[in-house]
């Protein structure tokens, strides 16, 4: 048995291509949603993340605010980019590139963020709302790579109702949030959140229907620990040099050998990171929905 593939980055186009309908909608009312962007230093990798934002709200019809401090930016300075952000009308949804430089108190930054503007979804309120609305719609922003995940699966026609999910690794970004919205009763599925303190692992994994694997550990789960059938979320993202070409690439936490016995799995790189995009668009059309009274 091969499994099939979770193809993130065509699932991403079409929910880019659903944006772009619903960004049209807002124009016809005089509404321009604007995402914007606060970068802090000149690490290389955090310029190509935000530069690749801007190049997909461009795709949809969103416009694009910059906020690029120096790497000697200090905190006030910083705070002062949050507040511009925050009071910026043209703003109607924005992120902090994480992570800040060393020095710089990240949560004191993050918790400044309007969190109507919250464009990941990861704000203290934000995540709270989530847990005080189990049973009822949720009218805010939704961490991006949990909702990426729960989307790729669901538009594949896999129903979590019921499922036994593992989660594995407790990181904020996915790990810690990806149970508040899987529990929800409009998604009903069971998790298990383990980590570096589980003492079995495979024996969490091996009675799995759906594993969610962020460890951040190549290769972790490998085909002996994974149920025939089940279904394999690869989040992880560990940098490697590639011992043929002497490149370096991404590589995730599910090892080559599950392909022969899960029945669904998402490539690393192309399943979740273009989801986790696509979601932060989403974020600000729905936020931009929300403030002109059409959602
Ligand atoms: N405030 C904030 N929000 C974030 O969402 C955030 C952040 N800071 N800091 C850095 C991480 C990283 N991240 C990625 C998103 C998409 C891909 C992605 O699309 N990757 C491609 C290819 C990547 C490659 O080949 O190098 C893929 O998976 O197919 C990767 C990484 C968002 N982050």
């Amino acid at each position: 048995m091969t499994a099939q593939v979770l193809d993130g980055k065509a699932t991403a186009a079409s929910i880019k291509a659903e944006l772009t309908t619903r960004v049209a909608a807002l124009a016809e009312r005089g509404i321009t949603p604007g995402l914007g962007t606060l970068l802090v230093g000149d690490d290389p990798g955090s310029q190509w993340y935000v530069a690749g934002k801007h190049k997909d709200c461009a795709e949809v019809g969103i416009a694009s605010l910059r906020e690029d401090l120096p790497a000697d930016a200090t905190q006030e300075e910083i705070e002062a980019a949050v507040r511009r952000l925050n009071e910026d009308p043209a703003c109607t949804g924005f992120i902090v590139q994480l992570p800040l430089p060393k020095g710089i108190d990240t949560n004191r930054v993050l918790e400044l963020v309007d969190p109507d503007k919250d464009a990941d979804g990861l704000h203290p309120t934000n995540l709270g709302r989530l847990v005080l609305r189990v049973n009822e719609p949720v009218t805010s922003p939704l961490p991006c790579t949990p909702r990426g995940i729960i989307e790729l699966i669901e538009r594949h026609d896999i129903s979590l109702a019921g499922a036994d999910v593992v989660v594995v690794g407790r990181g904020v970004t996915v790990g810690r949030s990806i149970g508040l919205l899987l529990t929800r009763r409009e998604v009903n599925a069971t998790v298990t959140l383990t980590h570096t303190g589980t003492e079995d692992l495979a024996e969490h994994t091996r009675n799995a229907d759906v594993i969610i694997a962020a460890a951040g550990v190549q290769g972790v789960i490998t085909s002996e620990i994974v149920k025939p059938g089940a279904v394999v979320i690869d989040v992880g993202v560990s940098r490697v040099v590639d011992s043929e070409t002497g490149k370096s690439r991404v590589v995730g936490d599910v090892d080559p050998s599950v392909l022969e016995v899960a029945s669904w799995v998402s490539p690393n790189p192309g399943g979740v990171g273009p989801m986790t995009r696509a979601m932060l668009l989403s974020n600000v059309v729905d936020s931009a929905e929300r403030a002109s009274g059409l959602a």
